[in-house]
């Protein structure tokens, strides 16, 4: 059986400003989620991520701003009435109650235009969401006999159940071990673009984010620092927050002068042309390290093994950095060896103070 694709929501925060008591813990919040696209909020604990879904699901109010889904305002309307699906972290599902009433659960016709009427419409609609989410056969079951993969897949189909195209995710992989994490979230993404359904997903990992998200929308003190794709935020993060955020760095002291910055390092190409004094940043897989002769520009003052990368620490003109990279091919470096740092593409600068060398 194929389930039937409903176009997803469009979903607009404008000017989107909330808080607790007199405290505003997000602001000014502008951004538009397309029909179908799948969007990551990124943020450090305590950035306001989960203030911002409880406002778009209607469990905290805005106290300025406005929220729209296709167009329609749907701040005003208590949270049953906005149709706005919602898988929170792990624990969810009703114990006493099968898989299928769980699914079930939210296809109550509170609402006067609501679709699911008769029992048989209902249970047709359990039937459809539990076979894309692939346990139609577990329907009898009560949750607590199905794995934790298992029951977040439960919960995607309770939030989808009513069709409202609209799914906030909160945290919704958090409870699950590393190994289990990795699959589940594949798992849900795909059901997502399966469903057709707008997705908000908030997270504090940043794996996540990039590996799930179209757009990938950065909270930073309960402002958006950025929203962008993951490749974009990865590779041109708009501030060196943004970057530590969205993955591992390694910043160097720079002085721009077009399309070159230099640095400790030597003269490194830019991706965009800059003037003046700043930091430049790479991702560590964007930098190889390698052992010279005495030609060299540092000196190897420590090592540290840690697998897949190693953390070379050198000094280059009497002052000590940390690099963190890829080492290829098993190459051992030991202190006290010449080696040479080379870019594999161009640095982004991003001007003002500069990072403490
Ligand atoms: N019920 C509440 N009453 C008062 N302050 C709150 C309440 N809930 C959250 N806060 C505060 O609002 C700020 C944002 O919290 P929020 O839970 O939205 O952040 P978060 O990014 O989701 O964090 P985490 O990743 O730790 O869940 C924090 O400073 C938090 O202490």
């Amino acid at each position: 059986m194929t389930v039937r694709k409903r176009p997803g929501g469009v979903l607009e925060l404008r000017g989107v400003t909330g808080g607790y008591g007199g405290t505003t813990v997000v602001r000014d919040l502008d951004l538009t989620v397309g029909s179908g696209e799948a969007l990551a909020v990124l943020g450090a604990s305590g950035s306001g991520k989960t203030t911002v879904l409880r406002m778009i699901a209607g469990l905290h109010p805005v106290s300025a701003g406005r929220i729209l889904v296709d167009g329609r305002r749907v701040d005003p309307l208590p949270a049953q009435h906005r149709g706005i699906g919602l898988v929170p972290q792990q624990g969810a599902l009703f114990p006493h109650l099968s898989v299928a009433r769980n699914v079930g659960f939210g296809l109550v016709p509170v609402d006067p235009v609501a679709r699911w009427r008769s029992r048989a419409e209902r249970a047709a609609r359990v039937r459809e969401v539990l076979e894309l989410v692939g346990l139609a056969d577990r329907a009898d079951e009560r949750p607590s006999r199905l794995s934790g993969g298992q029951q977040q897949r439960v919960a995607l189909a309770r939030a989808l159940a009513p069709g409202s195209g609209l799914i906030l995710l909160d945290e919704p992989f958090s409870a699950l071990d590393a190994a289990l994490r990795g699959r589940v979230r594949a798992e849900v993404s795909t059901l997502l673009a399966e469903s057709g359904a707008t997705s908000v997903l908030v997270t504090h990992d940043r794996a996540e984010a990039l590996a799930t998200a179209d757009r990938v929308a950065v909270l930073i003190d309960g402002r958006l620092a950025q929203v962008d794709t993951p490749e974009r935020l990865y590779y041109h993060p708009v501030s060196r927050e943004v970057a530590q955020l969205a993955g591992e760095v390694v910043l160097l002291p720079a002085t721009a002068d077009g399309g070159v910055a230099h640095t400790t390092i030597g003269a490194v190409p830019l991706d965009t042309p800059a003037r003046g004094s700043g930091t430049v940043l790479w991702r560590p897989e964007s930098l190889t390290v390698r052992r010279v002769g005495q030609e060299g520009h540092g000196v190897c003052t420590g090592v540290e093994f840690v697998g897949a990368s190693t953390l070379i620490r050198m000094c280059v003109d009497g002052t000590e950095q940390s690099f963190a990279v890829p080492v290829s091919g098993g190459e051992v470096f030991e202190v006290g060896a010449r080696v040479e740092v080379t870019p594999l593409r161009p640095a982004v600068f991003h001007a003002g103070p500069s990072v403490p060398a």
